[in-house]
């Protein structure tokens, strides 16, 4: 009962560490990046397998018990060997010291398999996960067979590992066994030898000899155990080190505001940036950038100039390394996390949808709160869609299955604006929310992020121009900077980045 509720405490530790505030797990979420095959080694492990982890945990909790009271048998029998007859204990005595060699070096050997057959699984795992998550593109590619030759191999070198471990772990766990019984061998021979010429009398060698006989089998039972007794210690370390990892984007000790509610006032003051996992790329190089309440500003660029970039520091996914990231004039890190997140409705690309109802998908925008159910349907108005819920079965009660595959890609996209709305946020931020739509579903949900717009702050960013052509401001972000700033005319006019990109669009 214990172990289980070790273990159980342990997995939900485990899952709470991932989705709570630490940058690496968020940057590897990134739906846009789809990077989950960049997973650091043991990332993707640990997430695909924290019950794994959980049943070892509560295993190994059984097998320290078993493994305790077997060390325990046998000091109790070499003590009574050494108590009936000295010599014969110590003759048993000799022995511990290549047990305890032996053993040492089968942890050592487990420690090294489990590690290797690991790293060998989590690439499997990672063709796996990438396959069954992308499986329409893997499908409407034509690309089934490759993910699954790709798997085979990595599973077969798995299988030449194991095969190659359980060979010599046989032939360690067979002399660590055996061991027990050379112990008494060993014990008997010398006891015969004492009794034929020491005169010692024979029933206190068998007592002495009895003694070790009980406490060898005990332990050499117990220590069948000893392998997985080593995986689990080695699965435990694992969990611990991911339970200490300290996330570096926390909430302050003091904020500076209690209960901060913005207005939609943004800015961001020669920021500073690199990614925690390419620190030798500056992405951001002093970037100023002043959003003020009610704009529509527009991030313009060429592909990975660092537009994203600017939304993922405004969630503060991120610290920039130099520079100020404010909200209404509060550095972010003055905030607590859970409100300056509260005041930013995000649409990205590819919005990720629950398996849930409609409802309850719209409803999600706002953990702080239950939203009512005219609420829902108003922000649904807003977004466009309440319509095409209405004429469902089920209306609101929908199902929408997991990922919300039973939507197209604009109706998807329409009920991620509901939930970005129902959150009333004072900054909308949209990451390309329509580049992954047709003309005609573009039309529609254009039309929704216009009516999302009005009243609040909207950071837009889109590859396609003429969709921001009305924003207030454009900005271009080149080299790390802002390189040009003003109205769609004014850039056009002045014929430099942003005159070039429009007409490469054209
Ligand atoms: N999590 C990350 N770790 C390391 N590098 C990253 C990460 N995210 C983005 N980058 C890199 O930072 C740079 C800026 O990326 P960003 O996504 O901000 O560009 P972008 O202008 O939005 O690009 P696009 O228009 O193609 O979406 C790129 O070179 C990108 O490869």
């Amino acid at each position: 009962m214990h172990e289980r509720n070790a273990a159980n405490q342990a997995q939900k530790s485990f899952l709470h560490r991932i989705v709570t505030g630490d940058e690496k797990w968020i940057h590897y979420g990134n739906p846009k990046r789809r990077k989950l095959w960049g997973l650091p080694g043991h990332a993707s492990r640990s997430t695909a397998k924290p019950n794994i982890h959980g049943k070892k945990l509560m295993s190994t909790g059984q097998r320290i018990g078993t493994v305790v009271r077997a060390t325990g048998t046998f000091s109790l029998a070499l003590v009574l060997a050494l108590v009936y007859e000295w010599r014969v204990g110590l003759v048993a005595m000799s022995f511990v010291s290549f047990l305890v060699l032996i053993f040492y070096k089968q942890g050592k050997m487990v420690q090294e398999e489990t590690f290797r057959t690991a790293k060998t699984m989590q690439n499997s795992v990672k063709i796996a996960v990438e396959a069954v998550t992308n499986i329409r593109t893997v499908a409407s590619l034509g690309r089934e067979p490759l993910f699954v030759k790709e798997y085979k191999e990595q599973l077969r070198s798995a299988l030449i590992l194991a095969k190659h471990a359980s060979r010599w772990r046989g032939i360690v766990f067979g002399l660590a066994r055996g061991f027990f019984n050379f112990v008494q061998t060993g014990a008997m021979f010398y006891g015969g030898h004492i009794i034929v010429n020491d005169d010692v009398p024979y029933d206190v060698v068998l007592k002495a000899a009895q003694a070790l006989l009980m406490g060898t089998s005990s332990a050499a039972q117990a220590f069948a155990f000893a392998p997985n007794f080593q995986k689990g210690i080695n699965a435990a370390g694992r969990i611990v080190i991911l339970l200490n990892r300290k996330p570096n984007v926390v909430d302050p000790a003091q904020p500076a505001v209690e209960e901060f509610r913005g207005t939609g006032e943004a800015n961001l003051q020669t920021v500073q940036f690199s990614y925690p996992t390419r620190p030798a790329v500056e992405v951001l190089k002093g970037l100023d950038l002043k959003i003020s309440k009610g704009q529509t500003v527009a991030l313009v660029g060429s592909s990975g100039c660092g537009k994203s970039t600017v939304i993922q520091l405004l969630e503060r996914y991120y610290d920039p390394d130099a520079g100020l990231v404010t909200l209404d004039g509060v550095p972010l890190p003055r905030l607590r996390l859970a409100e300056l997140r509260r005041g930013l409705g995000l649409v990205q690309q590819e919005p990720v949808l629950f398996d849930r109802t409609i409802g309850e998908n719209i409803a999600y925008g706002d953990n702080s709160r239950t939203p009512a159910q005219d609420e829902i349907i108003e922000v649904a108005r807003q977004a466009n869609i309440h319509n095409f819920i209405m004429s469902l079965p089920a209306g609101y009660d929908t199902n929408i299955g997991s990922k919300g595959t039973q939507l197209s890609g604009g109706q998807k996209q329409r009920v991620a604006i509901a939930r970005a709305l129902v959150r009333k946020p004072q900054i909308l931020l949209l990451d390309e929310a329509t580049s992954a739509l047709d003309t005609e579903s573009e039309k529609v949900v254009q039309a929704a992020l216009d009516v999302a717009k009005e009243g609040r702050t909207c950071i837009t960013i889109a590859h396609r121009l003429s969709t921001i052509r009305d924003a207030d401001v454009i900005c271009v972000i080149h080299a790390g900077r802002v390189a040009e700033k003003g109205t769609h005319q004014e850039l056009i006019d002045r014929k430099g980045l942003y005159y070039r990109l429009y007409k490469r669009a054209q």
